[in-house]
C-alpha cells in the first residue's frame, strides 16, 4: 500500500527464508512473504502443502527451525508470542468454545485473548457497544444472545470474526473461513470479508482454502504452496493462472475470473 506521500507502508507481516522441520522433515521450507497494510493474501495448496504450518507461523503460534518471522516490525524470538498474537486476529472455524456463550461474550473474549468468558472481568459499556456495532456489521445484530451450541456453521464463522475484530487487529488470519458452508452461507461470509476489508482499509489479511471458489473478490496476493516450498507468489491475478494453479495441484485446471471471482476446473 502507498500513502498519500508515496512512501510504501512498512510490511505487516514478513517471513524471511522461513524452514519448519518437524520429526526430521521439512514441512516448509525457504519461505518469503512480505505482507502490507491493506492487502489481502490467499494462501493455495492441495493436502499437505504446508499451509496450515505457515499460517502457524504468521499468526506467532509457533517458532521456525530457521528464518525470521517479524509482525508489526517485531520479530518472534526478540519479543513474546502472546505480545505479537495480540495484534492479529486468528480466525479458525475449528475454534473451540469452552462455555455455551452467546454471541456477544463471544465477541467480547476476543478482547481477553481467551476461549471462554473470564471471571470477574467485565467489558464496559463502550466495549458491549464496539461488541454489538461489530457483531451487527457481520450479519448477527439478530443473534446477539443466541448461544454457540445454537449457531449455524457459518453464524459462527461470522461471530469469530467479529471476536477477532474487536481487538482492532493489524493481521487477519483466516483458516478456510468457508469449509462446512453451504453455498448461501459461503457467499454470506464472502461478503462480509469484502465488507469489513472496505470498513477497515488498513488490515491486512491472509486466508488459506485449498478451493478457489472460497476466494473473497477483494483478495489482492495469492501465494501458491507445494511440498513445503513456494511455486508462486504475488498478484492474485499474475498467480492464479491456469498454468501456475496446475502446477501445484499437479493437475489440468483451467482457472477463470468472472465479477472478482475465481473458478478452477478440470482443463481439458
Ligand atoms: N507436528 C508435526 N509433525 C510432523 N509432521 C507434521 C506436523 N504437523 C504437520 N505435519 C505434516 O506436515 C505436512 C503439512 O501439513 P499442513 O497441515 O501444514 O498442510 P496443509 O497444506 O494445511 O494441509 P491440508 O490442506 O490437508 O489442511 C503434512 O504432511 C502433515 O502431515
Amino acid at each position: 500500500m502507498t500513502t498519500e506521500s508515496g512512501a510504501t507502508t512498512s510490511p505487516v507481516l514478513e517471513l524471511d527464508d522461513v524452514r519448519v522441520t518437524r520429526q526430521g522433515r521439512d514441512l516448509l521450507a525457504h519461505i518469503d512473504l512480505t505482507v502490507r497494510a491493506g492487502e489481502h493474501w490467499a494462501l493455495i495448496g492441495p493436502n499437505g502443502a504446508g499451509k496450515t504450518t505457515m499460517l502457524t507461523m504468521c499468526g506467532a503460534l509457533g517458532h521456525p527451525t530457521a528464518g525470521t518471522v517479524t509482525v508489526l516490525g517485531k520479530r518472534l524470538g526478540r519479543v513474546d508470542l502472546r505480545d505479537l498474537r495480540t495484534h492479529i486476529g486468528h480466525v479458525d472455524p475449528r475454534h473451540r468454545m469452552l462455555g455455551d456463550n452467546t454471541v456477544l461474550e463471544v465477541v467480547l473474549t476476543g478482547l481477553t485473548g481467551t476461549s471462554d468468558t473470564v471471571p470477574r472481568w467485565e467489558a464496559t459499556s463502550d466495549e458491549v457497544a464496539e461488541a454489538t456495532t461489530l457483531a451487527g456489521s457481520v450479519g448477527l445484530a439478530a443473534r446477539l444472545d443466541g448461544r454457540w451450541s445454537t449457531l449455524s456453521q457459518g453464524e459462527r464463522g461470522r461471530a469469530l470474526i467479529a471476536r477477532a475484530l474487536i481487538a482492532s487487529p493489524a493481521l487477519l488470519l483466516l483458516d478456510e473461513p468457508a469449509t462446512g458452508l453451504d453455498v448461501a452461507a459461503r457467499e454470506n461470509l464472502l461478503e462480509t470479508v469484502d465488507a469489513l476489508r472496505i470498513a477497515h482499509p488498513t488490515i491486512a489479511s491472509v486466508t488459506v482454502t485449498h478451493h478457489l471458489e472460497d476466494l473473497p473478490a477483494s483478495t489482492t496476493h495469492a501465494m501458491l504452496l507445494r511440498d513445503g516450498g513456494i511455486v508462486a507468489a504475488g498478484r492474485a491475478d499474475d498467480v492464479l493462472t491456469s498454468e501456475l494453479v496446475s502446477g501445484a495441484f499437479d493437475f489440468p485446471l483451467a482457472i477463470t475470473r468472472d465479477d472478482g471471482r475465481w473458478q478452477a476446473r478440470r482443463a481439458h
